[in-house]
């Protein structure tokens, strides 16, 4: 569903990624680890289409980000660190903006709140307006958009940064939920625990380059920490 292959993007003169490849199929969660600086946001938005390659390829369902926008844009969700969202209309009206704005043509009243309640967010909140909401129940209002429009792969970039621990471990459980109904999931974080709970396979990334592919199965919590911390410290 997800491909990079030999990805490579410069900025000016800094090459922020070298060489990445790697494939998420549908159904997996792939998660991306690495210091500030390693390169995970830049892979993230070649993705989406809002930076273009150096040189290697990227594909998300055979199509490439570059020539086919749109369509890529329709099997796709991003979410950041925190999830855009207007502050002046409620949980359910800003569902139904995006869902809008997505092509969502099926946007029932209960359909749009069945996607909310799914995605964990409280039936008291859906007619609350945003700006009252925490980053958490923001985050759900995101997961939401991503089951209405029933997007094949997503994007998060930090997701759960900044969110409390029981929120986070929500969050997870969402994803998880997403990736048995057979999303292709790729996320970039700094949560090495959960990280190795929620993935499928972990990529170890350091000053843009994939230093490693650990299969989140086969992987202890102290050696996957152990590897972090010895790939960080790496010379380029
Ligand atoms: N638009 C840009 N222009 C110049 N350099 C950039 C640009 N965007 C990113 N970089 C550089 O590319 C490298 C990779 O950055 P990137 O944001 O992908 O890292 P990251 O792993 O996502 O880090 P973080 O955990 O802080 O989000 C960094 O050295 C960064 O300074």
């Amino acid at each position: 569903m997800l491909s990079a292959k030999g990805l490579t993007k410069d900025h000016g003169v800094h090459r922020a990624l070298h060489d990445v490849s790697f494939t998420i199929a549908a159904g997996e969660i792939y998660c991306l680890l690495g210091a500030n600086g390693a390169g995970k946001s830049t892979t993230i938005k070649l993705f989406l289409g809002f930076l273009k390659p150096t040189s290697g390829s990227i594909e998300v369902d055979g199509l490439d980000p570059q020539r086919e926008p749109e369509a890529v844009r329709r099997r796709l969700l991003y979410i950041p660190e925190t999830v855009a969202l207007y502050d002046e209309l409620t949980g359910y009206e800003n569902l139904d903006y995006f869902a809008r704005l997505a092509g969502v043509k099926e946007r029932s009243s209960m359909r749009l709140r069945d996607s909310l309640a799914a995605a964990g967010l409280a039936s008291d909140a859906f007619d609350r307006r945003v700006g009252h909401y925490s980053k958490g129940m923001r985050q759900k209002v995101g997961i939401a958009l991503a089951i209405v429009k029933q997007a094949k792969a997503l994007l998060l970039d930090e997701p759960t940064s900044g969110l409390d621990p029981e929120a986070s471990a929500e969050f997870h459980d969402l994803l998880v939920r997403l990736r048995d109904r057979g999303a292709a999931i790729l996320m970039a974080t700094h949560d090495l625990f959960r990280a190795r709970e929620v993935a499928t396979t972990i990529g170890l990334m350091q000053a843009g380059r994939l230093r490693r592919t650990l299969d989140a199965a086969q992987i202890t919590a102290n050696d996957l920490e152990s590897l972090y911390l010895e790939e960080m410290g790496r010379q380029r």
